[in-house]
């Protein structure tokens, strides 16, 4: 399989390296916003505050992102300081998540009873 690094033709103006970064984009986006959806699922099925950050899962994902980067012919090191960022972002909206679906009437979860 043709590795994603390999996919970069040899541009020769800008032009040519803008219209390549805007039709990545076009792809990228809408996987992003896909992704989004999963952390409104995940503001609900965790409903609750304490959970939403997961350093475990956060470390998980760098290493088996990092592979992913390494088995695609890219920089491991971008990798992981994008997705690093990108989880950041998805945590604060996971917690804008949680408090609009509390709003909206989602009930708190119960306390576990003793
Ligand atoms: C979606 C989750 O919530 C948070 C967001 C993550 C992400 O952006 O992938 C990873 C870990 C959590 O801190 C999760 O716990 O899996």
């Amino acid at each position: 399989m043709t590795l994603a690094i390999d996919k970069v033709p040899h541009c020769t103006s800008m032009t040519e390296v803008r219209a390549g970064v805007n039709a990545l984009d076009d792809v990228l986006v809408p996987l992003l916003v896909q992704r989004s959806g999963y952390m409104t699922q995940a503001a609900r099925v965790k409903n609750d505050e304490g959970l939403v950050r997961d350093e475990e899962r956060i470390e998980t994902i760098v290493q088996r992102v990092r592979t992913l980067a390494q088995a695609q012919g890219g920089n491991p090191d971008l990798i992981e300081r994008i997705y690093r960022a990108m989880m950041e972002c998805y945590i604060a909206y996971e917690h804008d998540e949680l408090a609009r679906l509390r709003a909206a009437g989602l009930p708190p979860k119960q306390e576990e009873s003793v």
